[in-house]
C-alpha cells in the first residue's frame, strides 16, 4: 500500500496532490546571514558560475537547478547551508530573538538550530540535542562552518532531558522538530513510502509526545513552543498536539507562515482532537511545490514574570 493513499480525503486536489508528490525535489540553500548577505552570495554565485532562482517567500533562500548544494566556495565558506524550503518554517515560527535561551530538542544535523542561532545574530544561548551521536558530529561540523559561536550541544534523550549541565532550568522557547515517518520527503527520498508502516508510525508519536511534553516542562511560562514534522500523518502530528494540550498546561497559538497551508484536521480516523488544533499548518507539497511539512506553536502557560521581550543575558552554560 503506498501510504499516501490515505491522505486522498484530506487534500483538496489529489491529482495534484499526487503529481508534485511523484516530482523530484530541487536543492535550495539557505543564507547564513552571520557571514553573508543574500546580495553577496548572489553575486559569490555569478563569480563562480553556479545557477540560481530566488525564492520569492523568502530573500535569503535560493533554488539550485544544477543540484549540489555543497559543491561550491559560498558554501565551504560558510556563506550558505543547504536547507529545504519547508524545512526553513518552524525557525521562522519559533521566531527567537537575540539574548534568549532556546532548547532545539531534535536538532542534528543541525540546519533549524544554525538558521535559529542565525535570527539570534549569534547572541543568547542554543542548546541543541539529539539523541544520536553520530548525527551530532555532523551538527557539529555545521556549526563550525557557518561560524557560530552561541550553541552548545547535548547529548540526551529528549524525553527524559536534564537541564543540569547547563546553568539554568527553563528555556524561552523550544523547537521539537520531530523525529518521523518523514512522509513528506519523499519527493527527495521516495524509498520512505516504500519503507513505510503504522506500527511505525505509532511507535515514533509515542516518542513524539513524550519530546513535545518534556519541551513544554522545560520552557518558561508565557515561552513558546514549536512542533514540527515532515510526514502527513495526522497520529504523528494533530493527535500528538491533542495528546499534550490534555497533558500539560499549553495552548496552541495562531501563526503566519509565509506560504500556503492547510489548517490541522480534528478527525482522522476514528478519532477527534481538541478544536484548536485547526490552528496547526499542514503544507502539502501541490500548494507551493516544496516537500510535506507540518507546523505548530504553543504557549506555555502559568504565571510569566517577562515581557516576553528579548532579554539581555550573560551566556549561561
Ligand atoms: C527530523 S530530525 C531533526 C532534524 C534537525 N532538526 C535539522 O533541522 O537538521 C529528528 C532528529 O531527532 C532525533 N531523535 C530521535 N529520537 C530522539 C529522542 N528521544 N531524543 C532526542 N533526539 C531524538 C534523531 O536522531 C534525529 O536527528
Amino acid at each position: 500500500m503506498n501510504p499516501l493513499d490515505r491522505y486522498e480525503s484530506l487534500v483538496d486536489d489529489v491529482d495534484a496532490f499526487r503529481a508534485a508528490c511523484d516530482r523530484p525535489l530541487p536543492s535550495v540553500v539557505r543564507t547564513n546571514r552571520i557571514a553573508a548577505t543574500p546580495a553577496r552570495v548572489r553575486e559569490a554565485f555569478d563569480e563562480a558560475g553556479v545557477a540560481y532562482e530566488p525564492v520569492d517567500w523568502h530573500d535569503g533562500l535560493f533554488r539550485l537547478p544544477d543540484g549540489n548544494p555543497g559543491g561550491n566556495w559560498p558554501y565551504v565558506h560558510g556563506w550558505t547551508h543547504g536547507q529545504e524550503e519547508v524545512s526553513v518554517l518552524p525557525a521562522l515560527a519559533l521566531d527567537p530573538q537575540p539574548g534568549e535561551r532556546v532548547w532545539d530538542a531534535c536538532a542534528a544535523p543541525g540546519s533549524k538550530t544554525t538558521q535559529i542561532a542565525d535570527a539570534m545574530d549569534d547572541e543568547g544561548t542554543v542548546v541543541a540535542n539529539d539523541n544520536n551521536l553520530g548525527r551530532l558530529s555532523a551538527l557539529r561540523h555545521n556549526a563550525e562552518r557557518l561560524g557560530i559561536t552561541n550553541s552548545i550541544v547535548t547529548n540526551q534523550d529528549a524525553r527524559n532531558f536534564s537541564t543540569k549541565p547547563l546553568a539554568f532550568d527553563e528555556f524561552d522557547r523550544a523547537l521539537v522538530d520531530a523525529p518521523c515517518s518523514c512522509e513528506g520527503t519523499c519527493r527527495k527520498n521516495p524509498d520512505v513510502l516504500d519503507q513505510w508502516t503504522l506500527d511505525h508510525v505509532h511507535a515514533v508519536a509515542g516518542i513524539q509526545k513524550g519530546v513535545l511534553a518534556r519541551a513544554v516542562q522545560a520552557t518558561r511560562p508565557g515561552g513558546v513552543v514549536v512542533y514540527s514534522t515532515c510526514t502527513f500523518a495526522p497520529e504523528e502530528n494533530e493527535a500528538v498536539l491533542d495528546h499534550v494540550l490534555a497533558s500539560e498546561d499549553c495552548e496552541l497559538v495562531e501563526f503566519d507562515l509565509p506560504l500556503e497551508t492547510d489548517p490541522g484536521v480534528t478527525e482522522w480516523d476514528g478519532e477527534t482532537y481538541d478544536e484548536s488544533v485547526t490552528r496547526t499548518k499542514r503544507v502539502y507539497p501541490h500548494r507551493n511545490d516544496t516537500g510535506g511539512f507540518f507546523c505548530a506553536k504553543l504557549r506555555v502557560g502559568g504565571e510569566s514574570d517577562e515581557s516576553g521581550d528579548a532579554v539581555d543575558r550573560e551566556v549561561a552554560a
